[in-house]
């Protein structure tokens, strides 16, 4: 039988007594928005797994909750009987107020950055700076560092165990050189290009990245709208913190989109997001399957960021917390769920089952798997990435991927669109991917620091200085033409840069 709806309004004791004393599995009620939810029944079913719940039980956990839930989340999974009543504003304060952590927290609580500098360290809050004032992508995320929750920035910054691959990733491109071509007109300058036979006009795209709001109330939607104003592609994730829906609503006309899978492992759920997806083909026009982390990588900064949560779900009295599953981090708690049965064999096929629009697979990190990937005429693109350094520690630069792709098998670069990212800081960096053969570079984490050091003019600003370094690197490597269309020889071509001292061993090579 469902509970008689009531309204908690008066003495802070009465609401606390009634709301905080239900915080176990076996009775789990939490405040969202200014009202009272039972979710005991839900606390198995919760994507992110039910030690999140249960650390936020008997509490207002609207301030936890909000920028990692698309709206309409709670009307999605829980049915109108689980409202149990509302709180009104006065006694929300006074339960917040009688909830704040103590002065001492917890020393766990605080991110722990393995090699950076962290924004908790530092005793002397740095000055503010205005978007204005930042030149380049180590600005923007210094500069967001400031400014965004410490939750957000560990699971923005981390990637996995040592961090290894995430500093790869970048350092690769120093060991690229530039080589000059002088006497060549290099006025006419035109970074335009197309994606899949639609047209943008640059060549860097907005990898999918979940969870904008951590960063910044407007979210995924002011990245949609940076990513407008540079006429740039953006992959929306399957993790966004908005709906696809609410992201793609002020669509510049036009405006390339492309959505990001994880298939789940309930795949009745990810059938269903396939079907609003195909309906918005106007805006969405393909489909990009992530393959790179069937498991979430093992990232400590996240999970230390996260660890006073798991300590007062134990100190509740909750008998055998440790084996609930999720609450590892924001990035374990996303994963739950995720498929990690997904095979050439079955998931192609049964993709093909639920869309019509063109593949992309991201992820792609061997020449094998390029040249696999090939054989399968819904296969549109592949994008070389190793998640950013977030799954596989030690996992190779995707520009190596490149490489082999270049030695071993160069068909796919004229059968496949062949996009790349990961550790793109500098104008240089997609230049010489281009050089090599990518079609399009993506990135990831600097729109997500460009929204929290501003907002959308802070997204439009982290795009402007890769735009501003690509148009003075072309100068030296040649004019950019990279439309098909406009050219048939495109200027930037391997010869442009040095990669021989680039030190790649494929294992075929090593065995
Ligand atoms: C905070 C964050 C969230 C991410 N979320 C997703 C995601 O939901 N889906 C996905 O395919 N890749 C995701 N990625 C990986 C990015 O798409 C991209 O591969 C990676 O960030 C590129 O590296 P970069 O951050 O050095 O540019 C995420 C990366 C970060 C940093």
């Amino acid at each position: 039988m469902s509970p008689t709806p009531f309204t908690f309004i008066g003495a802070e004791e009465k609401l606390t007594l009634a709301v905080a004393r239900h915080n176990t599995p076996d009775s789990c009620w939490v405040i969202l928005y200014g009202k009272v939810y039972d979710v005991t029944s839900f606390l198995g079913s919760h994507p992110g797994g039910s030690r999140i719940i249960l650390s936020l039980a008997g509490q207002d956990a609207t301030e936890d909750y909000d920028p990692v839930h698309p709206p309409g989340t709670l009307e999605e999974n829980l049915s109108p009987e689980a409202v149990l009543g509302t709180v009104s504003a006065e006694s929300l304060e006074k339960l917040n107020a009688a909830s704040q952590p103590s002065p001492s927290p917890p020393a766990a609580a605080a991110p722990v950055p393995a090699a950076a500098s962290t924004p908790a360290a530092k005793s002397e809050p740095e000055p503010l700076l205005p978007v204005q004032a930042l030149l380049n992508l180590d600005d923007i995320e210094k500069e967001a560092t400031k400014r965004i929750s410490p939750r957000a920035w560990a699971y923005y910054y981390s990637a996995s165990d040592d961090q290894i691959t995430k500093v790869r990733n970048n350092d690769v491109y120093r060991d690229i050189s530039m080589r000059q071509r002088v006497l060549v007109d290099v006025k006419a300058n035109d970074q335009s290009t197309s994606f899949l036979g639609h047209r943008v006009d640059t060549p860097v795209f907005v990898a999918p990245a979940a969870m904008a709001r951590l960063a910044h109330p407007d979210g995924e939607a002011a990245i949609a709208r940076a990513a407008a104003y540079f006429g740039a592609m953006m992959i929306v994730s399957n993790n966004a913190s908005m709906t696809p829906e609410q992201i793609v609503e002020a669509a510049a006309p036009g405006q390339l989109f492309g959505w990001q899978i994880y298939v789940q492992d309930g795949r009745d759920k990810s059938a269903a997001m396939l079907r609003r997806i195909n309906a918005m083909r106007e805006h969405y026009k393909f489909i990009c399957l992530t393959l790179d982390a069937p498991t979430p990588g093992k990232r400590e900064l996240d999970e230390r960021g996260n660890l006073d949560k798991v300590m007062r779900v134990a100190a509740a009295g909750n008998p055998g917390v440790g084996e609930r599953p999720g609450g590892g981090g924001v990035g374990q708690q996303l994963f739950f769920g995720t498929a990690a049965d997904l095979t050439w064999d079955t998931t192609l096929p049964w993709l093909a089952e639920h869309t019509d629009l063109p593949i992309v697979l991201k992820g792609v990190q061997t020449h094998e798997d390029a040249y696999l990937a090939m054989q399968y005429p819904q296969v549109k693109a592949i994008i070389l990435s190793n998640h950013g350094g977030r799954a596989c520690d030690t996992a190779a630069p995707p520009i190596h991927t490149l490489l082999e792709i270049r030695k071993y098998c160069p068909e796919v670069l004229s059968r496949l669109e062949v996009w790349i990212d990961g550790g793109i800081r500098r104008g240089t960096d997609v230049v010489k991917a281009l050089c090599l053969g990518a079609r399009g570079v993506g990135v990831g984490r600097g729109p997500l620091y460009g929204l929290g050091a501003g907002g959308q003019a802070g997204v439009e600003l982290a795009d402007f200085p890769l735009r501003e370094a690509i148009a003075i690197v072309i100068v030296f490597a040649g004019p950019l033409r990279l439309s098909a269309e406009q050219t048939p020889k495109p200027r930037l071509q391997p010869q442009c840069v040095y990669s021989v001292r680039v030190p790649f061993k494929t294992s075929a090579q090593a065995a």
